[in-house]
């Protein structure tokens, strides 16, 4: 098995690449992308077009009507032309409200629906990546995803039917009546589509670019901020409260003058296509005027084209005023296209069974790995772990003792050799299979916004509340739990911050116990217990040993003593195995490691025995 296949691409970090304008590449990617998330609402889209062309051909009729009504109607009197065209102007303008009203309903709707697809789809598919997936993507990077990427999707997809639909349909509606009405007079109206599609492009760019340097900023507050809510206990501690401030107002200084720049270029550019518009408006009404003042058009033709003229010049506005709305979703398409195009890495084989009922042994066969990009390297791991064992992992810092569970629960693959249960490759069975005979408490001990006791079910959905109060025992945290107001029923607050690091870690072995898994691993599990609770919680583990398999990484060579068997870890290599006896007789790293930790413990115990005495 190659190496590649841990590789994983990390996702783009952030928007280096903005644009303003739209390609036809970014068009072909937004229908691509796009399309699979539209085919469900078929219908829909098809109401919708019918309601967006009637609401058009409705529009078509007014400027026509108008001028019927002043030529027949108002100049020659004829109260029949007038009452008529009036009557049939009501008529259409109350079903054009009507229409336009349920097209809104619509299309409101349906991109809502849509981003909601989207967002669900991008969710599942972050939840299906492996782990070096969430190794080498910054969290930060995945939440734009959500935020920013699916923000201005959605703003997009709903300013789709009233910012481009619409004013592109009156644009050719528009364009059509004023040949219609006068060949002329429309080529010199024509002249205001040079106007505003490019006269305002001078100033565009440089509004684009001020733009774009105004999120920077923004980015940078947000960042600020959020560095300095979650540093806080830092912040006051070292009294850094004025040093913040002003590092805060330093960016925000920065900030105002790139906002100013970038709002008023922004007004720039829209003045510049409004003076085109005058421009154009005032040579065709003054050219008007004066055929319809020589008789070579009508009066009503004037006045219905000059309705006209200035709809058009304000849908072809709006239409490019979109632009940047769709440009900016081309390049969050492009991100949410390239997150999902990340294919998981540790994939079931297609021939995947279930693992069964763990019976004898795991092994590591001559196991070799690294991390891709990372110099480390563990070779030759031949570890035995029969069922029923407690095995101890220890070692310095870095020396790959995480690195063995990452293989023992498949988050990695080996690059060479093989991890096998009861003689059975992991990489052959599917690692739903692997994983619900295991249970793990990690360092970290990641607790959930809701009660303990959710938290503690979290790992087997079917446990009964004496289930979870026996876990609850067994890890040690029952009293604590029945002491408090809500008992099982108390919250825990974000990432269980209202419970002291111990409470959690302990809750979290719960979680684990309750499970009742075949196989318990512990990545320095009880790093943040008081020695007693740490000591009483040894023994529950010893206890759970006899009936199961404990694999616990530890730094602490105290809770692994009566472990059957510990490898020590160096560099990525076993430097020893043997029993807690047999290492210290060895006088190796073992024995190096534990008189250092047993001296400090006696100089913590003399210091605290002295402040006893006094
Ligand atoms: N996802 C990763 N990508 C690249 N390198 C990694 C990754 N995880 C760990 N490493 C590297 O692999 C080596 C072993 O790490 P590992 O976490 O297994 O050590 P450890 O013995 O558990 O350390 P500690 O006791 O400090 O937790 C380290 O040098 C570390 O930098």
């Amino acid at each position: 098995m190659s190496q590649d296949k841990n590789y994983v691409e990390p996702v783009d970090e952030d928007d280096e690449e903005e644009e303003e304008d739209v390609s036809a590449d970014d068009l072909r990617l937004m229908a691509r992308f796009l399309a699979p998330f539209a085919a469900p609402y078929k219908t829909t889209i098809a109401i919708l077009v019918v309601l967006i062309l009637t609401e058009a051909a409705l529009n078509f009729s007014f400027p026509l009507v108008t001028q019927y009504l002043i030529d027949e109607g108002l100049i020659k009197k004829e109260w029949r032309a007038l009452l008529n065209s009036l009557m049939f102007m009501g008529i259409a303008a109350i079903a054009v409200s009507g229409v336009a009203l349920l097209a809104d309903f619509v299309y409101t709707r349906l991109f809502a629906d849509i981003t909601r697809d989207i967002r669900q789809r991008l969710f599942d598919h972050v939840q299906s990546m492996s782990m070096p997936f969430f190794h080498t993507t910054p969290t930060g990077t995945v939440l734009s995803r959500f935020s920013g990427d699916l923000v201005a999707l959605e703003a997009a997809l709903v300013a789709f039917v009233p910012g481009f639909v619409m004013p592109f349909m009156e644009v050719i509606y528009a364009t059509i009546l004023m040949f219609m009405f006068d060949i002329w007079l429309g080529l010199i109206a024509s002249l205001v589509f040079p106007m505003i599609l490019w006269w305002p492009r001078i100033f565009a760019r440089k509004a684009f670019l001020f733009a774009y340097e105004k999120r920077q900023t923004e980015g940078r507050l947000m960042t600020a901020v959020q560095e300095n809510v979650s540093a806080q206990p830092v912040i006051k501690a070292f009294g850094m409260v004025g040093r913040a401030r002003l590092a805060f107002a330093g960016i925000n200084g920065v900030w105002v003058g790139v906002a100013r720049r970038t709002n008023f270029s922004s007004a720039l550019v829209e003045r510049t296509a409004q003076t085109g518009l005058y421009v154009i408006h005032i040579a065709v009404f003054a050219l008007g005027a004066y055929w319809a003042f020589t008789d070579r058009i009508t009066v009503g033709t004037i006045i219905a084209f000059e309705g006209v003229f200035l709809s058009m010049g304000y849908a072809l506005t709006n239409v490019t005023q979109y632009v940047p709305t769709l440009a900016q979703a081309a390049g969050s398409i492009r991100h949410l296209d390239d997150l999902l195009a990340v294919k998981p890495t540790m994939v079931d084989a297609p021939d995947a069974g279930t693992l069964a009922p763990f019976e004898r042994e795991i092994v590591f066969d001559n196991v070799a790995f690294s991390y891709p990009g990372s110099s480390f390297r563990t070779e030759q791991l031949a570890v035995t772990v029969p069922k029923g064992s407690f095995l101890g992992i220890v070692g310095p810092s870095g020396s790959g003792k995480s690195t063995f569970l990452n293989l023992l629960m498949r988050f990695y693959d080996p690059v060479e050799g093989r991890v096998t249960i009861d003689g059975t490759d992991i990489r052959t069975v599917t690692q739903a299979s692997l994983r619900a005979q295991m249970a793990v408490v990690f360092q970290e001990s990641f607790l959930f916004n809701t009660s303990i006791a959710e938290n503690i079910r979290m790992a087997y959905p079917d446990a009964t509340m004496e289930d979870i109060i026996a876990a609850a025992k067994q890890a040690e945290v029952h009293d604590f739990i029945a002491a408090l107001p809500q008992g099982y029923d108390t919250t825990v607050g974000e990432r269980g911050g209202q419970l002291s690091g111990g409470q959690r870690q302990r809750v979290a072995i719960a979680r684990a116990l309750v499970r009742n898994p075949a196989v318990l691993i512990l990545d320095e599990a009880t790093s943040a217990l008081d020695a007693e609770t740490e000591s009483k919680l040894n023994e529950t583990l010893r206890r759970i040993a006899e009936t199961r398999t404990v694999v616990s990484v530890t730094h602490r060579l105290g809770s692994v003593v009566t472990a059957d068997r510990i490898i020590v870890l160096d560099h990525g290599h076993i430097a020893e195995t043997g029993t807690h006896d047999e290492l210290l007789r060895a006088g190796g790293l073992y024995a190096t490691m534990w008189s250092r930790q047993q001296s400090a413990r006696k100089a913590v115990a003399a210091v605290e025995d002295d402040e006893d005495d006094e």
